[in-house]
């Protein structure tokens, strides 16, 4: 018999989602949105095999139903999908990034005969909407799900057999402690990383030097500031009491390195880049799908023409697989960076060797 599955909100994640699953035997994926010429949108690009404007429709008919939609709109699909037939056993589930709130919705709404547990992959990208799905997003990601007590076992263990499909790895935490945990690897860094962009766009406004001269550094540090302003607004609002105490933690610990700064206590600062750079090395290695390369390296290049070119060939030409070439800085008055990444490390190191022997100078 036919699983059906329905997803509202085809956008980055519920697109990845969708692209994950059609196509599995047995799998019927319906996308659902309001607006009928995204519906159309999902079935044109092929992420679905069929879309729908109507909830109801869709519902009704769904083994499993995941809300792919901004955080700010989850509730009032669930207070939805409450009033509807839905069948016996249906799992609802969503892919929000707080997980308190829609948890308790859920359990205040009477879903009966269905069953809600809340989701959230931890992994994305700074790019929204269908355009930007993909099939590989979630591989060796964390595929966070939040069951309660009265979470029937059968319900978690078909949720996480479907999901199984996204090649994440299923981890179980209690909601509050999710909101707790991602308020500090997930939403504080956003938002740091918007106000840093905000500051230094201010200063470019009366120097322009500021935006040509930022490179690999800032770039990286702020690649996830042209997150979707919707989606994150939703996130930092709902999340806010969380956040609130973490920015009091983030001025204490600035404050620190202002007095460092007073003091010129050179010790301190660079014992801080040392504990901090330990603690990153030991972040568990993420080998994930096409919109993450992890091993990377930065090359610099003389402005000389045909140089990029050149070491594509060389790296070619020894069978070293390329899976990202970037372009940081390049201009007459300024030398060039490369970002080269690759899928492997035993690529980035045969690259990095390759090129050290042909005297470039090679950083991490
Ligand atoms: N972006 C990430 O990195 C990331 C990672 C994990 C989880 N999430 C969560 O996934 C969910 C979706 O985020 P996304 O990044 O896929 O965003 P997206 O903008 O790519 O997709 C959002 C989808 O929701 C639809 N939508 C927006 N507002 C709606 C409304 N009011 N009513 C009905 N449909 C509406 C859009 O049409 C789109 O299909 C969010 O809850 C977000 O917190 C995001
Ligand atoms: O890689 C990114 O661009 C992301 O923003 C992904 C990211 C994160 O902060 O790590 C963002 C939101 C999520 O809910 C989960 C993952």
């Amino acid at each position: 018999m036919e699983t059906t599955i329905v997803i509202c909100g085809v956008g980055l994640i519920g697109g990845s989602l969708a692209l994950c699953l059609k196509g599995q035997p047995g799998l019927n994926v319906i996308g659902h949105s309001p607006d009928a010429s995204l519906a159309e949108k999902y079935v044109r690009r092929g992420v679905v095999d069929s879309a729908t404007t109507s909830l109801r429709e869709a519902a009704e008919a769904a083994d499993f139903i995941f809300l792919c939609v901004p955080v700010g709109v989850l509730d009032d699909y669930i207070r939805q999908l409450s009033a509807m037939d839905l069948k016996a056993g249906c799992i609802i589930s969503d892919v929000g990034s707080t997980k308190s709130s829609v948890t308790d919705c859920a359990r205040a709404a009477d879903l009966k005969p269905a069953v809600f547990i809340g989701g959230h992959p931890m992994a994305g990208s700074e790019r929204s909407g269908v355009e930007a799905a993909s099939q590989h997003l979630f591989e060796n990601a964390f595929y966070v799900l939040t069951p309660e007590p009265a979470t029937p076992i059968d319900a978690l263990e078909r949720l996480s057999a479907l999901l199984r499909h996204t090649g994440a790895k299923i981890v179980r935490v209690d909601a509050g402690e999710h909101d707790e945990i991602v308020a500090a690897i997930s939403h504080l860094p956003h938002l740091i990383a918007v106000a840093l962009v905000n500051q230094v766009r201010k200063h470019n406004e009366t120097n322009g030097l500021y935006a040509s001269l930022a490179a690999g550094g800032f770039r990286d540090i702020t690649r996830i500031a042209s997150s979707e302003p919707v989606v994150w607004r939703d996130i930092l609002l709902n999340n806010r009491h969380v956040l609130l105490e973490l920015i009091e933690e983030w001025q204490e610990e600035m404050k620190r390195f202002a007095q460092m700064l007073r003091d010129e206590d050179g010790e301190g600062v660079s014992e801080a880049f040392r504990t901090a750079g330990e603690f990153r090395r030991q972040l568990p290695e993420r080998r994930k799908g096409m919109l993450q390369s992890v091993y990377e390296c930065y090359v610099d290049v003389p402005d000389h023409p045909g140089i990029i070119g050149r070491i594509a060939t060389e790296l070619g030409s020894r069978r070293i697989n390329l899976s990202n070439l970037q372009i940081i800085e390049s201009r007459e008055d300024v030398p060039g960076v490369l970002r080269l990444s690759f899928r492997t490390q035993e690529d980035l190191d045969q690259a990095v060797t390759l090129l050290e022997g042909l005297n470039h100078s090679v950083r991490f």
